[in-house]
């Protein structure tokens, strides 16, 4: 199966901006995108990054054996359009986006395995975090409640719909809240923990309540 990873490589995860300087996101995403090759490659599948404008892997925290198995394609359009131009043929395709720093590859093979037409692991709030299109007419519309506007899509063209329940891959890393899933979930050997941890961010209770807090000293800032 193809697997796209869309990628905005240009002044990405602006909602982190009250926590992460540009650098620190474009560092953040980075590491994201490279934990998610990582596991899309432990499940056997070579990915397509799908990017914004050309990307060099090579400056990339990225291991080569995983290098090996993954290419890059550049598509400025907005990302609805970008997708929707890698769709419409007859071999199944599968969008994961390179925010799911909690992704598992058992995560990911049951997204894969799964048989309908279209199926997709929604995220928290009605976004598509992934989703694999065996349907040659089904088209993407990212933003908003995608989930919902994509069941209705699947409907209309008459395709079959699977909805995969997964906490791990329901977790996309969009707001400064979604810092502390990173810290506690993120694979042992992942990219992005460490590269919060990095930054000074460490987990803290306050009121029974788990948050992530930043120490005041932080030399990549
Ligand atoms: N190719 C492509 N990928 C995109 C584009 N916009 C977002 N993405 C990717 O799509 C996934 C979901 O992105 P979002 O969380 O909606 O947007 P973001 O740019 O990462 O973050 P925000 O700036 O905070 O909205 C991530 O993997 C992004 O890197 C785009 O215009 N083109
Ligand atoms: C791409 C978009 O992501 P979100 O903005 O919900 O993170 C969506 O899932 O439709």
């Amino acid at each position: 199966m193809r697997v796209v990873v869309p990628f905005a490589a240009t002044a990405p995860k602006t909602r982190l901006s009250p926590v992460l300087s540009p650098a620190e996101r474009s560092r953040v995403a980075e590491a994201m995108l490279a934990d998610v090759l990582t596991t899309l490659t432990e499940t056997g599948h070579e990915a397509t990054i799908l990017a914004t404008t050309p990307v060099d892997l090579e400056e990339y925290d990225i291991d080569p054996d995983v290098l090996e198995r993954v290419s890059v394609a550049v598509d400025e359009r907005p990302l609805t359009e970008a997708v929707n131009a890698r769709l419409g043929t007859d071999d199944p395709v599968a969008v994961v986006m390179a925010d799911l720093a909690l992704a598992t590859p058992a995560a990911l093979e049951r997204l894969f395995e799964t048989e309908a037409d279209v199926a997709i692991a929604p995220g928290r709030g009605s976004g598509t975090n992934a989703l694999v299109v065996r349907h040659p007419e089904f088209r993407v519309d990212y933003h908003g409640t995608s989930y919902l506007d994509h069941r209705e899509r699947a409907q209309d063209v008459g395709a079959s719909l699977e909805t995969v329940d997964s906490f791990r891959l329901a977790t996309d890393i969009d707001e400064p809240a979604d810092l502390v899933e990173v810290l506690v979930h993120g694979r042992d050997d992942a990219r992005a923990p460490a590269v919060l941890r990095e930054c000074g961010f460490e987990l803290t209770e306050t009121d029974g309540r788990v948050t992530v807090s930043r120490r005041e000293s932080n030399p990549s800032k």
